[in-house]
């Protein structure tokens, strides 16, 4: 934000401030945030969004261009006079009038990164770059996310795009003074995951709704910790609305194998489906789990849905989606 800067000679003759005007109060006086969701047709974006649209002073700008995301997930939204929906690739330069900016939009599932990677690697850093480029020229609060690093192999255009996106971040904040938060978003999970982008959560729970056997990529002791996501949603608020600039952990520390995740869904969603050990793809991590004390200390934010808790809360939705009657 830009401030007047005072040249220390003060006019002792210069008139008083005017009074402030009693309608300063009014409704129609109080102007509202206008908040720009890139991805936001997408998983974290649409739920992020309905959170966001609860606060009846927010104005909410939705640009998304469909690759992973779709209108569906906005669906109670659209038509309503604080909501805008924008089909836009990040990749082209965007004129808008904005107060913040969450920029989440990218695949972000691995099958739909690797699919075109020079693409993925393109709305990483243009996207980003055109994003900052908006904020600066309207003064704007951005916020970006991270996602782990081998600077060739098949997850790189991810990987290697969110650190220069990053990267640009903090060049935009210390050459142009731009405000910036940037979150590292861990594995994320719940309702409106894409039925078929090959994440792990998602693939689970739908065999399991299918009768299918749950796949689990060799050796299923690799291990992930899984955010849900209103607990996310919550994460991402707090970090944008709070002082630090970040980066810092979003997710949750609760580690899991693969082996244990398939139980769990088993137990919880199927007892009947078999699991079974499938090939696994290149450069998967062994490993991963966030440090979360820097988010509990300075946000005063932690995940409180556990995965047990978080894993029946997609049910209805997937079951929905696929056509498959509940239980009972
Ligand atoms: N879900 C996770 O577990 C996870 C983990 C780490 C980081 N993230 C990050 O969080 C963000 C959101 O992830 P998500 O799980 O909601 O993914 P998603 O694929 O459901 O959503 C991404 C959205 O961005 C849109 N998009 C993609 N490229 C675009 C472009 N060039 N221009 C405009 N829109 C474009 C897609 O259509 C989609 O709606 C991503 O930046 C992702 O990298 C997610
Ligand atoms: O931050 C990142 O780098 C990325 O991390 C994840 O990617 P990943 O952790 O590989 O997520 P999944 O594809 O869900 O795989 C998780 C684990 O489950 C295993 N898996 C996957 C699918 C399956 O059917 N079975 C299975 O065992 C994979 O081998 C992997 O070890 C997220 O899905 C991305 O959104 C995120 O951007």
């Amino acid at each position: 934000m830009a401030q007047e800067v005072s040249n220390g000679n003060h006019n002792s003759s210069a008139k008083p401030p005017p009074t402030p005007s009693p309608l300063r109060f009014s409704k129609f006086f109080q102007s509202n945030m206008r908040i720009l969701v890139t991805g936001g047709a997408g998983f974290i974006g649409s739920h992020l969004v309905d959170k966001l649209m609860e606060n009846e002073k927010n104005e909410v700008i939705v640009v998304d261009n469909y690759f992973t995301g779709s209108k569906d997930n906005l669906k109670k939204w659209i038509g309503h006079p604080r909501f805008e929906l924008i089909r836009h690739d990040v990749t082209e330069p965007l004129l808008i009038e904005v107060d913040q900016i969450y920029h989440l939009a990218c695949p972000a599932s691995p099958i739909f990164y690797k699919y075109n990677p020079v693409k993925t690697i393109k709305t990483n850093v243009i996207g980003t770059l055109n994003m900052l480029g908006l904020a600066k020229r309207v003064g704007a609060r951005k916020k970006a996310t991270w996602g782990n690093v081998n600077p060739i192999g098949v997850r790189s255009c991810y990987d290697e795009g969110k650190r220069v996106a990053e990267t640009l971040m903090f060049d935009y904040h210390r050459q142009h003074g731009i405000e910036i938060r940037i979150a590292r978003i861990f594995n994320t999970y719940g309702p409106r995951m894409n039925i078929d982008d090959g994440r792990v959560v998602s693939n689970f729970i739908a065999q399991a709704i299918r009768g299918e056997p749950l796949t689990v990529q060799a050796p299923g002791t690799q291990t992930r910790s899984f955010c849900y996501v209103s607990d996310m949603v919550n994460g991402l608020i707090r970090l944008m609305e709070g002082e630090n600039t970040g980066p810092i952990n979003i997710g949750n520390p609760g580690e899991f194998t693969m082996l244990e995740l398939a139980e769990n869904v088993k137990e919880l969603i199927n007892p009947n489906v078999e699991i079974v050990m499938v090939e696994n793809t290149p450069d998967d991590p062994r490993q991963r789990k966030p440090d979360i004390t820097k988010a509990k200390e300075l946000l005063g934010w932690e995940p409180k849905i556990k995965l047990r808790d978080g894993l029946p809360l997609m049910e209805e939705d997937f079951r929905l989606r696929l056509g498959v009657p509940g239980k009972n």
